[in-house]
C-alpha cells in the first residue's frame, strides 16, 4: 500500500481504523514554523467521529501525541511524527466481511490484492478514519499559510441534492473561508444547512445514506503558482483531494459546467485594478495553464453516499462462490460530507504549501 505523497513535503500516513494507532510522519516542514496544538486540535474536532446526527456514533478524541519534529512550539526540521490512538474500536462488526464484501467499500478489492492478508477491521487502512493524521498535516499547513496571508476554507455545497449558497469566486473573502468551519454544521446559509441535516436523518431512518459536494476555496494566493502538465495546481491538489475515500470527482472554477459554455462566456475578461492584474469572471477557479492566477482557487469535490447501510443488500460468498444476502451491523456516517469538510481544507493546504515551497526554493537556487 502505498500512502506518501511526495513532493517537497512528504507526507506519510500509516496505520488502520482498529489497528492500536494511526498517525503521520512530515517530512520537509521548515524548521522554526510555529505550531499552535490548541488551534490545531479545534480543526481536527471539526472531523473527528462521535458528535451530530450525522455522525457515526464511534466516538475518539483524536489527540494527536506529537513523537517528533516539535521542539518549544516549533517545527525542529526533523520529520515530524504524530499518532492518535484508536480507543474505540468493535471488530466484532466487521466478523463476516472478509467473506462477504460490502458494495461499495473496498472490502473486495482488498481481497484481491492482499489475498485475505488486509485488515479488514474497520475499514482498516481504508478507512475514512485514516483522514485524522490528513488534518494533522493539513492543519500544520493551514496555520502556515494564514501566517503568510493564504486563507484555505470550505464548505457543504450540497447533500441529497439541497444546495447551500456557492462561494462568489471573484470576491471570495477570508471570512466566506472560515464564518463555516466556526459552526458544527459547515454550511454558509444556515437554512439550507438545517434541511440538509432532516435529509440526512431521513435518509437513516430508512437505513441509507447520503452523499453531495465540498466546496473549497483559497484567497490570498499569488499569481505564478504550479506547473504545465503534470504538477499543474489542479494536478496537485486532485491527488490529495482523491487521498479521503468516497471522493469520486474533483472539479476546478466552472468545472463540468464549461462543457455548455461559448468562449465568449467562459473566457474570463482580464482588467487592471490599481496595478494588479484581475479578472471580472472567475470560471478557471484561479488557475489558467496549471499555474495560479492570483484570483481565488475554487474547486468542488463529490462525496458518494457512505457505503456502509444497514438495509440488506446483494453480495457474494467469496469462499463459497455464491450469491448471498449482507447486512451489515455497524457504526457508520449516515452522510460522510459533513465530516469531510475540513478533509478538503487539508488536501488543498498541503498542495498549496507544498508549491510554495517549492517555488521558494527554486527562487533560491537563482
Ligand atoms: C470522514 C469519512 C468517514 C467515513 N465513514 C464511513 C463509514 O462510516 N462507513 C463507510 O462504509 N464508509 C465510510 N467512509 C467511506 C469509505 O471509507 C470509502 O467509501 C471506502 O474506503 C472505499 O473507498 P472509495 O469510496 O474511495 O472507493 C468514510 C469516509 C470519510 C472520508
Ligand atoms: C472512526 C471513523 O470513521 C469510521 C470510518 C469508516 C469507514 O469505513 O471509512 C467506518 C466506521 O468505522 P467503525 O466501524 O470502526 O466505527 C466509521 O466510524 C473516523 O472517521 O474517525
Amino acid at each position: 500500500m502505498s500512502s506518501i505523497y511526495h513532493g517537497q513535503l512528504t507526507v506519510s500516513i500509516f496505520g488502520q481504523s482498529h489497528a492500536p494507532a494511526i498517525g503521520v510522519t512530515v517530512d520537509g516542514l521548515p524548521a522554526g514554523e510555529p505550531v499552535d496544538l490548541e488551534e490545531l486540535q479545534v480543526f481536527l474536532n471539526r472531523r473527528a467521529p462521535g458528535t451530530g446526527n450525522w455522525s457515526t456514533p464511534r466516538k475518539e478524541g483524536d489527540q494527536p501525541e506529537f513523537l517528533s519534529g516539535l521542539s518549544q512550539g516549533r517545527t525542529c526540521g526533523a520529520p515530524l511524527t504524530a499518532v492518535i490512538r484508536n480507543t474505540n474500536t468493535r471488530s466484532g462488526d466487521y466478523a463476516d466481511l472478509r467473506d462477504i464484501p460490502r458494495p461499495g467499500h473496498a472490502d473486495y478489492t482488498a481481497q484481491v490484492k492482499y489475498g485475505g492478508f488486509q485488515d479488514v477491521a474497520g475499514g482498516g487502512h481504508f478507512s475514512g478514519r485514516l483522514t485524522a493524521p490528513l488534518c494533522i498535516a493539513g492543519g500544520i499547513c493551514k496555520q502556515m499559510l494564514a501566517r503568510r496571508g493564504i486563507w484555505v476554507g470550505a464548505h457543504i455545497a450540497a447533500i441529497g441534492g439541497i444546495w447551500d449558497r456557492a462561494y462568489d469566486p471573484v470576491a471570495l473573502s477570508r471570512e466566506d473561508l472560515l464564518a463555516p468551519g466556526r459552526t458544527r454544521f459547515s454550511v454558509l446559509a444556515p437554512e439550507a444547512g438545517e434541511r440538509m441535516q432532516a435529509a440526512i436523518a431521513a435518509a437513516k431512518a430508512d437505513r441509507d445514506s447520503l452523499g453531495g459536494i465540498i466546496e473549497c476555496g483559497v484567497v490570498g494566493l499569488p499569481a505564478g503558482l504550479g506547473d504545465p502538465m503534470l504538477d499543474g495546481m489542479e494536478n496537485r491538489i486532485a491527488r490529495l483531494a482523491f487521498a479521503i475515500p468516497a471522493v469520486k470527482g474533483v472539479e476546478f472554477g466552472a468545472g463540468f459546467g464549461v462543457a455548455a459554455l461559448r468562449g465568449s462566456q467562459n473566457n474570463d475578461p482580464f482588467y487592471m485594478d490599481g496595478g494588479q492584474v484581475k479578472t471580472r469572471t472567475n470560471h478557471a477557479g484561479g488557475i489558467l495553464g496549471g499555474i495560479t492566477n492570483g484570483m481565488p482557487l475554487v474547486f468542488r469535490v463529490a462525496v458518494k453516499p457512505t457505503p456502509s447501510i444497514a438495509q440488506p443488500q446483494d453480495s457474494v460468498s467469496l469462499s463459497r462462490g455464491e450469491n448471498t444476502t449482507l447486512e451489515i451491523h455497524g457504526r457508520h456516517d449516515p452522510c460522510i460530507v459533513p465530516r469531510a469538510v475540513p478533509c478538503v481544507e487539508a488536501a488543498a493546504a498541503i498542495a498549496v504549501c507544498d508549491a510554495l515551497l517549492e517555488q521558494q526554493r527554486r527562487s533560491e537556487l537563482l
